[in-house]
C-alpha cells in the first residue's frame, strides 16, 4: 500500500504551485503544464439546472452578490456570453457559457475587509521585472496582505476558440461592462490588449472542481502586480473565486512582496524553462546565484523528491523516523516557506507511525500552523493534524506497522 493512499484522507489537497485545491482547482497563475492535474477541457453542452447548486449552495452562506445585481447573458458568440455584476469587488465581468456563470453567481462572497488596511505595500519600478510591490513597513508572518474578487473571469477553452475578430469585439464589448475606475486598473496591467493581460497576469481556476471543462482564468488587477521569485516571500490560495495573499516569513520595509507562479520544487533548469514560456528569464536571487549554490540547491531538490517517494510507501525498509525530519530540514534549507504545511504533516505522520510522541506532537503542532497559514484557517487538513498534536497514541497511525531498521 502507498502511504500516499492514506495521506489523501488528511491531506485533501496536495501542494500545487502554492495553492489549494477546492470548489475552484487552482494551478499556479502561468502555470499550464498542469493542466491535467485537474481538469480537461471540454464544455457540457446538456445539461441539469437542478444540479447547479448541488456542491456550493450552503444555506450559511450567502451566494456571490444579490442575483439581481447580475446582468447577462449578452453579446453571445456562440455558447460564450458575457455576464456583469457591477456591484461585487469594485465590478466584475464574466465571459463563460450559461452552466458556469449560474456556478460562478451561486459561489460564496468575497470578504475584501479581510486585507490589512491601509495596504502594507507601495508599487514601484522594479530593476528587471516591471512594476512590482514593495513592503512599506514590517510585514509579519502570517499577515493576511489582500483578499481580492476577481475583476474578469474567462472560460480559457471557449475564449482560445473564439476567432480573433469576434473575441477582440467581445472583450471591448466585457471592458465596456466594468466600471471606469476598475476597466482602468484591469487595462493598466501588463500585457498587449485584454487578451495579452489575461494571458500574462491571470490565475487558472477550476470552477466545479476540476470536471470536465471547468478550466477558467481569474484576473485580479492587483494582484498581477505581483512579480514573481522561486523564493517567494507571500503565499497565495484561492477558493471559490477569493485571491488570498499571506507573508510566509517576515518581510522588512523595502523588500519585494513575491509570489511564486510556478511548482518551487523544480530544478533550476526546469524552472528557468517553465518560466521562459511566459517569456521572460527570472532574475531572483534563487536564479541568479552562482554555479555551485546552484548546483548544491538542485542537490537538495533531488532528494527532496526522494524522501517524498520514500515517505509515501508504506512499507519502504528505507524510511526511518528521522527521514521526515530531514525533509522538513531541507525544505528549510531550500526556503520552501510556502510548502512547510506538506513536509511538516508527512514528518509528524511519519514520527507517529514509528511510536516517537514527542517528536509526533512537535512536528504536528507546526503542520498546523503552516497549513493554517498557507490554506486557512480551520482548513480540514490543519484539523487533522490539530488530533495528531493533541494525542499521538490516539492517532489511527500510531505505532502502525512502520518500523526501524535494524
Ligand atoms: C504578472 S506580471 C507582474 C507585474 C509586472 N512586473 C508589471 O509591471 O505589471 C508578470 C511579468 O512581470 C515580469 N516579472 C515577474 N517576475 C519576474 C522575475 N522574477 N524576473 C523577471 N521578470 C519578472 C515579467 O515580465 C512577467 O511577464
Amino acid at each position: 500500500m502507498r502511504i500516499l493512499d492514506f495521506y489523501s484522507f488528511i491531506c485533501l489537497s496536495e501542494v500545487v504551485a502554492g495553492a489549494t485545491q477546492d470548489t475552484i482547482c487552482p494551478l499556479s497563475p502561468f502555470d499550464r503544464s498542469k493542466e491535467s492535474v485537474c481538469a480537461d477541457p471540454a464544455i457540457p453542452h446538456d445539461f441539469d439546472t437542478s444540479q447547479l447548486f448541488q456542491n456550493v449552495h450552503d444555506e450559511n452562506q450567502k451566494p456571490i452578490g444579490d442575483q439581481s445585481s447580475w446582468t447577462g447573458p449578452e453579446h453571445c458568440v456562440n455558447e460564450t456570453c458575457i455576464f456583469a455584476n457591477e456591484e461585487l469587488g469594485g465590478g466584475m465581468v464574466v465571459l463563460t457559457n450559461r452552466y458556469y456563470a449560474e456556478r460562478v453567481k451561486s459561489l460564496p462572497r468575497v470578504s475584501e475587509s479581510d486585507s490589512a488596511t491601509p495596504p502594507p505595500f507601495y508599487s514601484e519600478e522594479v530593476p528587471g521585472k516591471g512594476i512590482g510591490l514593495v513592503a512599506n513597513r514590517t510585514i509579519r508572518k502570517g499577515e493576511v496582505i489582500m483578499v481580492r474578487s476577481p475583476a474578469l473571469v474567462a472560460h480559457s477553452g471557449l475564449i482560445v476558440r473564439m476567432e480573433k475578430g469576434a473575441r477582440e469585439a467581445f472583450y471591448d464589448s466585457a471592458m465596456s461592462k466594468l466600471p471606469t475606475p476598475r476597466r482602468e486598473e484591469f487595462m493598466n496591467q501588463m500585457g498587449e490588449g485584454v487578451h495579452g493581460k489575461i494571458e500574462t497576469n491571470c490565475f487558472q481556476l477550476y470552477i466545479d472542481g476540476g470536471k470536465k471543462g471547468s478550466s477558467h482564468l481569474g484576473c485580479y488587477p492587483e494582484i498581477s502586480r505581483f512579480n514573481h521569485d522561486c523564493r517567494p516571500n507571500v503565499h497565495y490560495r484561492l477558493s471559490n473565486l477569493t485571491h488570498t495573499t499571506v507573508a510566509v516569513r517576515d518581510i522588512a520595509p523595502g523588500e519585494e512582496l513575491s509570489i511564486s507562479y510556478i511548482d518551487l520544487l523544480l530544478s533550476h533548469a526546469d524552472r528557468t524553462q517553465r518560466l521562459s514560456k511566459w517569456g521572460f528569464q527570472c532574475s531572483c536571487a534563487q536564479c541568479t546565484a552562482g554555479a555551485n549554490e546552484t548546483a548544491a540547491s538542485d542537490a537538495r531538490l533531488k532528494r527532496i523528491a526522494q524522501l517524498k517517494a520514500d515517505l509515501e510507501t508504506f512499507n519502504h525498509t528505507v524510511v526511518t523516523a528521522e527521514t521526515g525530519a530531514e525533509l522538513v530540514a531541507l525544505y528549510h534549507a531550500e526556503r520552501l516557506d510556502s510548502y512547510l504545511g506538506h513536509a511538516y504533516t508527512r514528518a509528524a505522520l511519519n514520527f507517529a507511525l514509528f511510536g516517537d510522541e514527542d517528536r509526533a506532537r512537535e512536528y504536528a503542532a507546526a503542520a498546523v500552523d503552516a497549513l493554517e497559514r498557507e490554506m486557512g484557517p480551520g482548513v480540514a487538513d490543519a484539523r487533522a493534524m490539530k488530533v495528531l498534536a493533541e494525542n499521538p497514541r490516539e492517532h489511527w497511525t500510531w505505532g502502525k506497522r512502520r518500523k526501524e531498521k535494524p
